[in-house]
């Protein structure tokens, strides 16, 4: 089947970046992005490039050269699956906030309406591509909403899962690790779709690092990805802790295991925690998965990634509270980085939410600065979790758009998001004009702690000795 029309349904984080690209490397093809946001699909159709609405390196250019001469956004969700041969579902499948499964199983409801409309709209036959995280097997259900509408159309389900991440969603779309696509291996209309989607991806993608697996597998390896992923952050954090009361420090245990090419270098930077949207609702929905097919051990092993992420969040905060003398009541304290790591707005899960909300919990003064995130974004962050009324939010925490000015007559700084312009701040200007001792929690171990301490501030990083000790003055072994 030769594709000249691609839909997307959803125009979020993946969605827009994903459909801006592939616009971009098959001009034969007319790709239309729709959502019923409307200010979102406003926001993606601003004149300005710059004023989209994610912000990722190297989008804007993508868009720019793209939008209105194949790539469109709409919010004309009918007209665009009509038009289409091949439907992208990218909508979100955030973890379930009632019923059963509250808090643990991904809520479906958005990828079920998607799949009612394609049914009542489409008049031609289609592919559908999962692009969503989703549970295995829900491709089965939605199969089973397309093929009985009664009206003829055939549709071939493609699960086509996403491995971006934000901040480097462009660069991963150039170059994929994989490009994984999980369809009907065994029939040969599935073998079409299979070869319609990938010959998308071959426009820029080699044929090599495309893999055909059943759907099954393909759904269920986007979540063991991420568990997995998820998995090396808290394993480096709960060594972290066992650093700092031993006097190891885990940048070195990093390299030095990293350096095993069994365990590889990547993604063993100890933090306050991970955040964003995907970790921990997607690991929980594996839990949830697991322990619904009464496989107990292996919900109990995944969840442990969860606790211990709670786990270094509230560390993180507790360390502070209790080195600024137990306690932070009216002491302005200073966050810099709201987002959940660098080079992107976006804020869901992100450490800096609980670690604050535990902070205001204790009455402490905050100011946050971060480069990209916006006021109503982090007020509407801490609101969501009602832990204290609006108002006593918008009191107790302040926005500032000058780094300098945020760090004023602070108590302590935070570091919470590794965003590269903290590094080349004037810390010794900063120094000045804080309060005595100046204390510094690096969570992202992002800057250089031997300056810090020349300039005179008391830092503390994650994982991190405060002193280097002899090696003499411990007993190695306890207890
Ligand atoms: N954010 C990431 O980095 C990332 C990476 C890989 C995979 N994923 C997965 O991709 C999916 C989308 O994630 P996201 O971050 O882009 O979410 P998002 O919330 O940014 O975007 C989803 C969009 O879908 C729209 N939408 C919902 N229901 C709709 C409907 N019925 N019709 C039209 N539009 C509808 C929403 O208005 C929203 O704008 C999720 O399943 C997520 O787990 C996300
Ligand atoms: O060594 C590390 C690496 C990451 N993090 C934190 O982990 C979180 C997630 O980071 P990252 O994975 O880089 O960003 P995401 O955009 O959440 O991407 C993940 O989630 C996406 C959504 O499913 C997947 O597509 C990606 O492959 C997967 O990396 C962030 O808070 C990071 O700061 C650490 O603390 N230490």
């Amino acid at each position: 089947m030769k594709v000249k029309n691609i839909c997307c349904i959803g125009a979020g984080y993946v969605g827009g970046p994903t459909m801006a690209v592939i616009a971009q490397k098959c001009p034969e093809i007319n790709v239309t992005v729709v959502d019923i946001n409307e200010d979102r699909i406003a926001a993606w159709n601003n004149e300005d490039v710059e004023k989209i609405p994610v912000y990722e390196p190297g989008l804007p250019a993508v868009v720019k050269e793209a939008r209105g001469k194949n790539l469109f956004f709409s919010t004309n969700v009918d007209a665009a699956i009509d038009a289409a041969e091949l439907i992208f579902i990218s909508v979100n499948t955030p973890t379930k906030t009632y019923g059963i499964g509250k808090g643990m199983a991904a809520d479906l409801k958005w990828i079920e309406l998607c799949a009612r409309q394609i049914a009542r709209v489409s008049r031609t036959d289609k592919i559908i591509v999962e692009k969503s995280t989703l549970p295995v097997r829900t491709a089965a259900a939605l199969r089973e909403i397309l093929d009985n509408t009664g009206n003829g159309v055939k549709y071939q389900i493609l699960s086509n899962p996403e491995f971006l991440a934000e901040g480097t969603a462009i660069q991963d779309l150039l170059n994929p690790d994989r490009v994984l696509i999980g369809g009907d291996v065994q029939s040969t209309e599935g073998q079409e779709a299979i070869s319609a989607l990938s010959g998308i991806y071959e426009k820029w993608v080699p044929k090599s690092k495309i893999l055909t697996t059943n759907v099954w597998s393909s759904e269920l390896s986007k979540l063991t990805a991420n568990a997995f992923l998820a998995q090396r952050v808290s394993s480096i954090n709960a060594m972290s802790e066992l650093c700092e009361v031993t006097g190891a420090d885990v940048t070195e245990v990093a390299k030095a295991i990293g350096m095993d090419s069994r365990i590889g270098s990547k993604f063993l930077n100890s933090s306050v925690g991970f955040g964003g949207s995907c970790f921990q609702k997607d690991i929980l929905n594996l839990v949830y998965i697991a322990q619904s097919f009464g496989l107990k051990e292996v919900a109990e092993y995944w969840e442990q990634v969860i606790i211990m992420n709670d786990y270094q969040k509230k560390r993180f905060a507790a360390n502070i509270i209790q080195t600024l003398y137990n306690t932070v009541s009216g002491k302005k304290i200073t966050i810099l980085g709201w987002a959940f790591k660098k080079d992107t707005n976006d804020t869901r899960e992100s450490a800096a939410i609980y670690v604050v909300d535990h902070l205001l919990n204790e009455e402490a003064n905050i100011t946050v600065y971060d480069p990209k995130v916006q006021s109503e974004q982090i007020f509407s962050d801490l609101d969501y979790l009602k832990s204290r009324s609006k108002e006593a939010n918008r009191s107790n925490l302040k926005v500032v758009h000058d780094p300098y000015e945020a760090c004023k007559n602070s108590h302590a700084i935070a570091v919470l998001t590794e965003w590269e312009e903290f590094k080349g701040y004037d810390w010794e200007r900063i120094y000045q004009n804080m309060l005595k001792p100046a204390f510094v929690f690096d969570g992202r171990n992002l800057l250089d702690i031997q300056e810090l301490i020349k300039i005179g501030f008391v830092p503390k990083g994650v994982g991190k000795p405060e002193f280097m000790e002899s090696f003499a003055a411990k007993p190695a072994m306890v207890g």
